[in-house]
Formats: C-alpha cells, structure tokens, sequence
C-alpha cells in the first residue's frame, strides 16, 4: 500500500503518553474497543482490623463477571445500572487504572490495552472535578495544554486547540471567567463538568470515558452535555459514559446502552431495541414511563427484607441469563475469540515522540501556582503575613531583652519560639495551600502528565520567596523590637536558620500529606511530630545532659537540636549580664551560659549549620518518597 493510500484510509491522531511523551496511533475509521471475558475482582475490607495481619482484613468480592461488549468509533455509549452495579469499576479495568485483579482483556483496533496504551489513547473524567479554583477557564485550559502537547508547540497552536475544545463545549460565554469553588463563588457546576470534559479533550483522545459526567446537573444542562458528547462521538471518537437515570429525551440521544447488575449485563444494545428486548422476555414497558428507568429497576437487587433480595436476585439471574444466550452475547462472544486471534499478529500503531520538556513543564506548573494564589487574597496575604503577624505578639509578650538575670529567661523564651514557630507556620500554611495542588497532581499525574519530582520542584521555587520574606519580617522583628544582640553577621545567620526551619516544616508537612490521603490526619501528626521534636531537643526547656538517656539518644538525630545551638550561640557569644549584690549570679556572662547550655556551640557553628541544611535537603527528598511510597489513591 501507497504512504498516501495509509494515510487517506487512517486518520492520523496525536496522543501523548507516560510521562508527557507524546505519541501518534493511526486510528482507522472502524477502529472499535472490545471487551471480551473481562472479570475483576479486589479485596474487601471486612472485620475489625486489628485481627488481620497489617491490621487490614480483607476478603474477595467479584466486581465484573466475563463481560462481553464492543464499542464502535464514531458512537456514544451509556453504561447505566443501580448503585454499587460495577459502573465505575468497568471504566476502571477499561482505562487500566485498577487496584484489583483483572482477568480477560479489552482490545483497542484489535490491540491489547495496556496502562501504556490507553494513557496515550484514552482520556478518563472521573466524578469529581479537580480545578483550581482561582484560575480562568482559558488560564486552566492553557496551562494543561502546555503540559499535555508536545514541547515543540507553539503558543499560537495550543491557544487554537484551547479555543476549539472552547467552542467545542459550548464554554464561549465563560471562557474569561474564574472558576470558583466551594468558597468563592465561579462559574456553574454544569461549567465545572464541562471545563472538566474540556480538559480531557485537549489531547484529541480515540476514546473519552467519563463517570457520571451528568451527576449535579439539572436536566437541560445535562441534555446539553450528552448532546455535545454525541457530536464529539459522531465526529470520530469512542465515548463511553455512566449515568445514573437518564431522562427519556437523553436516553434517546445514545448509541448504545448497556445495563449492569451486580457486575453482569442484563441488556447491551441500541436504546430502541431495549423495549421489544425485554417486553419479549415479559417484562413490558408501562405506558408513559421511561423505559430506562423501568429497566434499572427491574435490574437491580431490592434489599428491603429477606423476601423482596431473593426474589430480585432471582429476577436478576434470570435476565442475566437471558442476556447471555442473547444473539447480541453470541455474537461478541464469537468476536471476542476473533480479537484474540488477531491480537496476537497485531503490530503496534504507536510512535513514541517528545512530550514536553524539562522547562516547559515546571514553568507551567510555576506560574500556574503563581496565578492561583495570586488571585487568592486571603491565602496570599496570609502566607506573607501570617509568620510575622506572630512575632509581635511574641513581641508584646516578651518587651525589650534587658541584660539582668530574668534577661537569660526571657530570651531561652524567645528562642525557644524562634525554633518552633517557624515549622508550625509552614505547617499551617501548608496545609491551606498544598490539599486542592496535590488533588490536581493525583489527578495529573494518573494521566501520565508529570511525576512528583516536577511538583515537589516547582512548589518549592513557587513557595521559597514567600518563605524568605516572612522568616526576614520575622528575625527583623525579633532582632530590632526585641533588643536581641545587634550585630548584622548575626543576624545574617539568625534570618538563614529561621528560613531553613520553615523551609524544613514545609517540607515534611508536604511529606505528611504525601503520606496520608487525608490531610486532617496528616496536619495532627506532622503538629505533634514538631511539637515534641522541638520540646525535647531545642535544648532550651531542658539541658540536653539532664535528658532520660533515651531522649538523649532522639535528640542526637533531631534537626532542632542543631538550629537552636546556632542561634542559642549567636545571641549569648558577647553578652554580659548585670547580678545584683548580695545575690546568687546564675550566669554573669553569655559564655557562662553557653559552657551549660551549649557546650562547644562556638566551635560548631559551621557544622551545625551543614547539618540542618542536610536535614532539610533530605527532607526534600523524603517528600518526593513518601508520594512514590504511598502511590496515588483511586481517585473518584
Ligand atoms: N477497590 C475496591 N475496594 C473495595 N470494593 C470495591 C473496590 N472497587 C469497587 N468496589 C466495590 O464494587 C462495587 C461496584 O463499585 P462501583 O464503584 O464500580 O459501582 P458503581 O456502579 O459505579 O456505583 P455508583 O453508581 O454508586 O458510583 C461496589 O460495591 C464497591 O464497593
């Protein structure tokens, strides 16, 4: 066959791959995705889980049982069925996005998909809509087209295809409006879902999933949405959709639909054959009802009581059996041993190529974080203003040092807060900042966009001015309000340390929510992590020698040991303090004090401070393990 004889037969269709790579299928004008015998199966929690090993009881459940199904280019496909029927899980094991067992396959033109494959062909829009909420449609349109095409494109070309999936999903009139969230108001929900679809779009997808893209919406919207989807199908794609009871008027507006019941089909073909299928099997359609709502419910398990679940079930099986020696079964069933046979000889129609690069992907992702909290007022001043607002009531507490022996009290006071303020206000600003980003990054990164080393990166270039500037405000109020020693090379170290420890706190708060999917969990146990670390081994509230020998021991490989000699050196190296006569004179020196408190502090000073760098290097990358540890959740 001739070059152009491929290519008129083919359209050519630009996808980009793992990792950003993009790649090229050759999607042939009768390409289709086949199901055939596909099973799936995953482990149920089940029983308390302190009896289990890992403290995690599990047990079998069967989500899907041998389905068989095909679905066509150039068709819109509606999955529908009852609550917990396996709607989800079929999109599921379809994308290969599964935490379970899988067994048979889905072939696409008659290639095996694999995680590859469908994260190159396939686009997935899952319940929710991960955006950020201060970002205008274009803006976030624009900035997931940068991450998704290939390097080489030009900014003119990615603002056409951010303007074509604009009109495409009918987003013309808000296309320069914010989106909004739960507390600033934006845009509509129904806009939401759409900008949402419109992002999956962007990559020219063969095959659109989306689940329950209509939840939320009232009934024009949602009629709308399917209509715009039909079209988008009918120019050349394979869409296919869960629904939770579609209306009549939507219902007609698919290509096929297929019912689910406990993981099983109880119908699979075009929506005007549902009703002659099952009033052949006596199950008529009443006169004026909707059909697909009268075939849920016919399909589904009713649990009220003990009688009602056996005589569905029974219902149940008996259609699922109907449907198995259905014509339509067979002849999948026959297909499906055809794709196998053919799947073995296929060669593959994937071309490897650039993704974006290195730059182009952390700069998007910079100036993203950038422009979102920009927008956001109350976050942006608080991330400034926050860390300094704090010292002045340290301020107000504490008054201006004196040189007498209460002085040395009051300023281990004041130092003690300078080591544990900084981790605690990062914490707090972390975990105002960091949830809605990493959301966004589960649900990019499970589309192959980036990996966890460009967020961890870009966040940082993103946070480290505000971080500089609020420890600067801080240790400048500290050192002028509060009268501490004033000397500039001191307070040049004072301003490095503090910014460490909150560059530090930042990033184990970030660990913590790499750690743990919810991010309550993780503010309570990174606040008590940094609370004890700093209550033990400041050395400010107990000597380090006075210490249980354990403690002594925790207090070796805790960073704040090694902030606080630092600073506790910096303040006491040069000072003398007043001792009135006739009464005991703890400390008449800084030095004194030191030789107690910090023995070898003067000596250590640049030891120290390689060490607390170290920590905070190391913490930067035990951010990015712990989220390859813990892997990203099964996003809905
Ligand atoms: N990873 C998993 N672990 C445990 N149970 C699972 C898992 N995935 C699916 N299930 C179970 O499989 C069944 C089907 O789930 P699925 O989410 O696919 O249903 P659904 O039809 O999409 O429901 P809904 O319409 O309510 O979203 C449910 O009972 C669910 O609890």
């Amino acid at each position: 066959m001739e070059d152009s004889d491929l290519l008129n037969s083919t359209s050519f269709i630009r996808n980009y791959g793992v990792n950003g790579s993009l790649q090229s299928v050759r999607s042939s004008s009768s390409s289709s995705l086949d199901v055939c015998n596909l099973g799936y199966e995953v482990n149920e929690i089940s029983g308390p889980w302190w009896k289990a090993k890992c403290f995690k009881a599990t047990r079998k459940k069967v989500v899907l049982r041998s389905l068989n199904m095909k679905f066509a280019n150039g068709q819109i496909a509606a999955i529908v069925g009852s609550s917990g029927s396996g709607k989800t899980s079929l999109l599921d094991v379809i994308s290969c996005r599964t935490d379970g067992r899988v067994s048979g396959s889905v072939y696409f033109s008659g290639e095996l998909c694999t995680g590859t494959l469908m994260k190159s062909a396939a686009s997935y829009v899952m319940q929710a809509d991960r955006l950020l909420p201060h970002l205008k449609v274009r803006e976030c349109l624009t900035y997931t087209a940068y991450l998704k095409l290939p390097g080489n494109t030009t900014a003119s070309a990615i603002d056409k295809k951010v303007q074509q999936v604009i009109n495409d999903l009918g987003l013309k009139n808000v296309a320069d409006s914010v989106i909004g969230g739960s507390v600033d108001r934006g845009i509509s929900g129904g806009e939401r879902r759409r900008v949402t679809i419109a992002i999956q779009l962007l990559q020219d997808p063969d095959i659109l999933l989306l689940d329950e893209p209509t939840t939320g919406l009232d009934s024009f919207t949602a009629k709308y949405l399917v209509t715009s989807l039909r079209d988008l199908a009918h120019s050349g794609k394979i869409i296919i959709m869960t629904i939770h009871q579609p209306r009549s008027d939507i219902f007609k507006l698919f290509d096929q639909v297929a019912i689910l019941s406990q993981g099983e089909l109880t119908y699979s073909g075009k929506p005007e054959d549902i009703v002659p299928y099952f009033t052949n099997i006596n199950f008529p359609c009443p006169r004026y009802a909707n059909p697909i709502d009268i075939y849920i419910d016919v399909s589904s398990i009713n649990r009220k009581s003990p009688e009602l679940e056996l005589s569905s079930t029974e219902r149940v099986n008996r259609l699922v059996r109907h449907y198995k020696d259905s014509f339509t079964n067979r002849q999948l069933l026959e297909n499906s041993t055809l794709c196998l046979s053919q799947a073995k000889n296929k060669q593959s129609g994937y071309f490897p190529k650039r993704g974006p690069g290195v730059f182009r992907i952390l700069l998007t992702l910079l100036s993203r974080f950038n422009i979102n909290l920009w927008r956001d007022k109350r976050t942006f001043l608080s991330r400034i203003f926050l860390f300094p607002f704090y010292v002045f009531f340290i301020c107000i507490f504490l008054g201006r040092l004196g040189y007498n022996q209460q002085s040395i009290q009051d300023r281990l006071g004041l130092l003690y807060q300078a080591v544990s303020s900084p981790p605690f206000i990062a914490l707090i600003n972390v975990m105002e900042v960091v949830p809605p980003l990493r959301d966004l990054y589960y649900r990019e990164a499970r589309d192959g966009l980036y990996s966890i080393v460009y967020f961890i990166i870009a966040y940082t270039l993103h946070a480290l001015p505000f971080m500089i500037v609020s420890s600067a405000i801080f240790s400048s109020a500290l050192y002028w309000i509060c009268n501490m020693y004033n000397d500039i090379n001191t307070f040049g170290m004072f301003v490095a340390v503090i910014t460490i420890l909150y560059f530090t706190g930042e990033m184990v708060s970030i660990m913590g929510l790499g750690l743990c999917h919810n991010a309550l969990i993780a503010n309570s146990l990174i606040g008590e992590c940094i609370s004890m670390s700093c209550l033990i081994s400041s050395g400010f509230i107990r000597t380090f020698d006075s210490l249980p020998y354990v403690l002594q021991w925790i207090v070796r490989i805790s960073m704040p040991r090694y902030a606080a000699e630092i600073i506790g050196n910096n303040e006491f190296q040069h000072l003398n303090f007043t001792c009135v006569p006739n009464e005991p004179c703890g400390y008449p020196t800084g030095e004194a004090f030191l030789d107690d408190f910090f023995p070898n502090a003067q000596g250590h000073v640049a030891r120290n401070f390689e060490i607390i760098v170290g920590y905070l290097g190391g913490f930067i990358l035990l951010s990015m393990l712990a989220f390859k540890v813990r892997g990203i959740p099964n996003l809905q």
